[in-house]
């Protein structure tokens, strides 16, 4: 293809214009470009994301309806940071929302709902999931086969971490769809099991959980994560039609595809389908060091080879060759950490600290000081400021400080500590302590209160003349009648959740209460988890592996911040105060910085850029995927623009510091 030289003479013939940046001959090749099929691979900052958007840009002013114009994406951040690129190229915020930009779960879920005639349920907690995942464990046991009997393993019954281990292989079969792909006539045995990478007992029981999730073949009972991408694919797979139905796209002439390093065979074969079905211009881009959903079943081969492999057209591969996010100093430390050239033509400077801290309660003061300097700038709008975490327990400590500095936040990616399930379930050991529900002022977190108190107790509720009711509307009706007079919540607590627990549990949620209501000094949640026996209470209930480890850090860390408080009601009174803080922080979206997970802003970009807690067990994430992990990392820090800040341990430094500091960055924080 010949591309324009210069970057006058491609400005002739293009017919969009863009505001706030001049775009370079690479980037005109790509919105110009005649070829059917697109690709583009480069580095974080390089602005993929706004080719898609000159592209998409450039088709709707040459007149293709907005309608036309489909955009589809892994993450919901990814659907935003497009959104915000059109934008800040000068579309129209009403042209924007007409353009169908979705994730692939959002789009597949709509096809589906106009398919099925409404909505599935979803899913997606261990603890939901669980009961029908031991209902294909019976369903299994009860018809072993007679040829391979004796190769079953079957699960006992309490077998926790097997619901986890179930979930982490379902996500990659879906993924991969290997058992669709490969099966054909093949009878599912051992060997057969093996050739697609799964224990025998293991497909098994997937294919009855399949069977159960999907007994109506016209609507499935649930869905989980994913699944509505999984279940189309299957259709596609199975060669139903869909373009008579209305959410079918038709009549797209471009379709984009941003993050196309997550895809999947689910996605790519929905993806398929619909390039199939529309005479439609693609364009796809992608960064390989940015996979950190290779538990999906993430494979670069179909932005790589997949793409061109299966499709006529010719696929150009175009190149993006700078940064424009930040500059060279960020660009080398990028390069370091995924090994990999990196060059930049930002305009501004990007300035890359790194600081020690000796406690993590340092950690969180340097995060305030770079956050009040960073207020201290003119015109410096708080939004553009980002805690990047990559543990949500890590907010515990980070929240409190900037709650005690006055610093409003908002959270992404994870719920402020305050609304996690096992910090309002201490919240409400503490409300029956102190008789205090009306303290807990939003209604909305009472009700939530009540339910994790319920959930972790694993208590029932027993009504004389209402046995045949379920469990879900006596404590439906139970909330209610406690939200509403909240003096009635230790009556509750005691005549229901404590009569009809296991005696085990009975005892130590009295202890507990105890506790909370005599301890005085510090040590009040030490003492107070250690009469729950905390672990073996959340073990009980819990039943993912994952968040089993969530809560335990969530709780070690709340134990840290209640060390500050004299007796437990001040610190009961911290928590709601804390909770009213954020709901008011939350309404000034604006006025307030960003706290959140690296996964959730991926694709997002940031003026100011503070990583936290760079420590040996925290980051790189212990037993986690080394590259993820490594990934991870280079996500985290090319969310910059302006400023980067790498707070580590100086006790116990995060492995990665080597990597990091291999040459010395030199400059300051803001
Ligand atoms: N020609 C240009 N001149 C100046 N700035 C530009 C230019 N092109 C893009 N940018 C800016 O560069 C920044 C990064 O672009 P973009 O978000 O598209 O990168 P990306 O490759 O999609 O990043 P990620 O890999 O993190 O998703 C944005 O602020 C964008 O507006």
């Amino acid at each position: 293809m010949n591309l324009p030289a210069g970057h006058a003479s491609a400005k002739t013939i293009a017919h969009f214009v863009p505001k706030a940046i001049v775009p370079t001959a690479e980037q005109l090749a790509i919105q110009i470009s005649p070829a059917r099929m697109a690709i583009v691979e480069a580095n974080a900052g390089a602005s993929k994301t706004t080719v898609l958007a000159l592209r998409m840009a450039e088709a709707w002013t040459r007149h293709t309806h907005p309608d036309n114009i489909l955009a589809l994406t892994y993450t919901e951040a990814a659907s935003t940071a497009l959104k915000a690129a059109l934008r800040k190229l000068g579309v129209a915020a009403a042209v924007v929302a007409q353009f169908r930009i979705a994730t692939f779960e959002d789009f597949c879920t709509e096809v589906l709902a106009e398919i099925e005639g409404g909505a599935v349920p979803v899913y997606t907690e261990a603890e939901q999931l669980s009961p029908f995942i031991w209902q294909a464990v019976d369903w299994v046991a009860e018809h072993p086969g007679a040829r391979w009997r004796s190769e079953l393993l079957m699960p006992t019954l309490g077998d926790h971490g097997m619901t986890d281990a179930f979930l982490q292989q379902a996500e990659v079969l879906k993924g991969t769809m290997a058992d669709l792909l490969q099966r054909e006539e093949q009878t599912v045995s051992p060997d057969y099991a093996a050739s697609i990478g799964v224990e025998y007992t293991q497909l098994r029981i997937f294919l009855a959980f399949e069977k159960i999730r999907r007994a109506n073949p016209e609507k499935p009972a649930f869905r989980s994560r994913q699944d509505a991408t999984y279940d189309l694919a299957c259709m596609i797979h199975a060669g139903e039609a869909l373009r008579h139905h209305a959410r079918w796209p038709r009549t797209a002439r471009v379709i984009v595809v941003d993050e196309m390093h997550d895809m999947n065979q689910a996605m790519f074969t929905v993806l398929q389908a619909l390039l199939a079905s529309n005479r439609a211009f693609f364009c796809g881009v992608g960064d390989i060091d940015q996979v950190i959903h290779k538990a999906a079943g993430a494979d670069a081969r179909f932005m790589r080879t997949e793409l061109a492999a299966q499709n006529t057209h010719n696929t150009v591969f175009y190149p993006l060759t700078h940064s424009f996010r930040f500059s060279a100093t960020l660009a080398g430390l990028a390069g370091r950490i995924a090994g990999k050239p990196y060059a930049s033509m930002a305009s501004h400077d990007t300035e890359v600290a790194v600081v020690r801290y000796q406690h993590t309660a340092d950690c969180a003061q340097q995060v305030v000081q770079a956050a009040q300097a960073w207020k201290a700038r003119p015109k410096a709008k708080m939004a553009e400021f980002a805690v990047l975490l990559r543990h949500a327990h890590q907010s515990v400590e980070i929240e409190n400080a900037l709650i005690e500095a006055g610093i409003p936040y908002t959270t992404q990616g994870f719920d402020s500590y305050v609304m996690r399930p096992e910090v309002l379930f201490v919240r409400g050991l503490l409300a029956v302590a102190a008789d205090d529900l009306s303290s807990v002022a939003v209604e909305a977190t009472r009700r939530e209160v009540m339910r994790a108190l319920m959930f972790f107790s694993a208590s029932r509720i027993q009504v004389e003349g209402r046995e045949r009711e379920s469990q879900q509307d006596l404590l439906d009706d139970a909330i209610r009648s406690v939200t509403d007079n909240p003096l009635f919540l230790t009556s509750f607590f005691e005549n229901q959740i404590l009569r009809n627990a296991e005696p085990a549990t009975r005892q130590r949620l009295a202890a507990a209460v105890q506790v909370a209501r005599s301890h005085s000094g510090p040590g009040l949640l030490q003492a107070l988890l250690a009469a729950l026996q905390i672990q073996a209470l959340v073990n009980n209930v819990l039943v993912s592996h994952q968040r089993r480890i969530e809560a335990a850090a969530n709780l070690a860390w709340l134990a840290r911040a209640a060390e500050r408080f004299a007796s437990p009601t001040q610190f009961f009174q911290h928590l709601n105060a804390a909770e009213q803080k954020q709901r008011e922080s939350k309404n000034a979206k604006a006025a307030s910085l960003v706290l959140a997970s690296i996964a959730s802003v991926k694709g997002l970009e940031f003026d100011c850029v503070s990583l936290p807690y760079l420590a040996q067990g925290e980051f790189p994430a212990p037993h986690a995927d080394a590259q993820e992990e490594l990934n991870t990392l280079y996500v985290g820090i090319t969310r910059a623009r302006r400023f980067l800040t790498l707070h580590a341990s100086a006790e116990r430094p995060s492995e990665f510091m080597g990597r990091i500091e291999k040459k010395a960055p030199g400059k300051k924080a803001p």
